[in-house]
């Protein structure tokens, strides 16, 4: 449904992405992760037909992003920034009804369809009691869930997200993540998002793609790409790897320099099965 193929992407003299290729197919979740500036925005921007690569090409159901007019587009793809909504002074209703836009004619008309799904969508992203509170006066997190409520009533059929936890307390990460699977499940939703959170790329994503200066340097499940070597060379830090108790998929958890190791009773370092 979506493919890249070894796309490039210089700034100036600067290559910021090389031969990078994906397909993500529809209700798949694929998740890129990678260092600080290793190229995961510029390949979503790439991704959602924003800005074009200088080598490669990006297809969308067998024609270029790019061709794809840009109404069109919206009906398709959602794309959620790293930076998420601005502070509008528009209320939290106001803003998810926006993800109607390019369903409805050149004149905004709001249908009773329109209303009973935003009616909807506020319920089930908890953002009930805010409906008539504008954006602007919103902490982070809630402006977080009022982009991902908007992209729910965009109703795409890929959904791009860049780092979309980064404001979230740990409960609405979860349901969060939780919300985009039943999504796709239902929907058959392809989904590329951007997590530095690895353990939650692990329990989330069908398959991972991680990038180094620009380049994938492992693709696969996550039991292939959350392994101890392949995060100490992406990231340059020595990981205790475990496996999580209940969902199976390997788990990392950092350790400090600094603070030194927890040590048995018998004084060796505590033993943890690693993947
Ligand atoms: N418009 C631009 N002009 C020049 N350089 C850019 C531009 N956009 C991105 N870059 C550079 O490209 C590199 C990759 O940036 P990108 O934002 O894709 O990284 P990232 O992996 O998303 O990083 P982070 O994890 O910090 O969000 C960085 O070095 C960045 O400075």
């Amino acid at each position: 449904m979506l493919a890249a193929r070894k796309v490039g992407k210089h700034y100036g003299e600067r290559s910021v992405l090389s031969e990078v290729s994906l397909n993500v197919g529809p209700g798949e979740m694929v998740g890129i992760i990678g260092p600080n500036g290793s190229g995961k925005t510029t390949l979503l921007r790439l991704l959602s037909g924003e800005e074009r690569p200088d080598t490669g090409t990006v297809m969308w159901e067998d024609r270029p992003i790019a061709d794809w007019p840009v109404r069109e587009r919206a009906r398709r793809i959602a794309l959620l920034p790293q930076e998420g909504l601005p502070p509008l002074d528009f209320t939290v209703e106001e803003v998810v009804m926006m993800g109607r836009h390019p369903h409805q004619g050149w004149w905004p008309w709001i249908t009773e369809r329109d209303r009973a799904l935003v009616e909807e969508i506020l319920a089930d992203t908890d953002l009930l009691s805010h409906r008539w509170r504008p954006v602007a006066v919103l902490s982070g997190g809630e402006r977080q869930r009022v982009a991902i409520a908007q992209a729910m009533a965009q109703q795409p059929r890929l959904l791009l997200l860049d780092e979309p936890t980064t404001y979230l307390d740990v409960r609405h990460q979860l349901s969060m993540l939780d919300r985009i699977v039943r999504w796709k499940r239902k929907d058959g939703l392809s989904v590329v998002i951007v997590l530095h959170d690895l353990n939650l790329a692990a329990q989330f994503c069908d398959r991972l793609l991680l990038l180094k200066n620009g380049r994938v340097i492992r693709e696969g499940t996550p039991e292939q790409v959350i392994q101890a070597s392949v995060i100490r060379d992406a990231y340059g830090i020595d990981p205790v790897m475990v496996r999580h108790p209940s969902a199976g998929v390997p788990q990392v958890l950092l350790q400090s320099e600094e603070k030194g190791f927890v040590t048995t009773s018998c004084g060796q370092p505590l033993s943890v099965s690693a993947p």
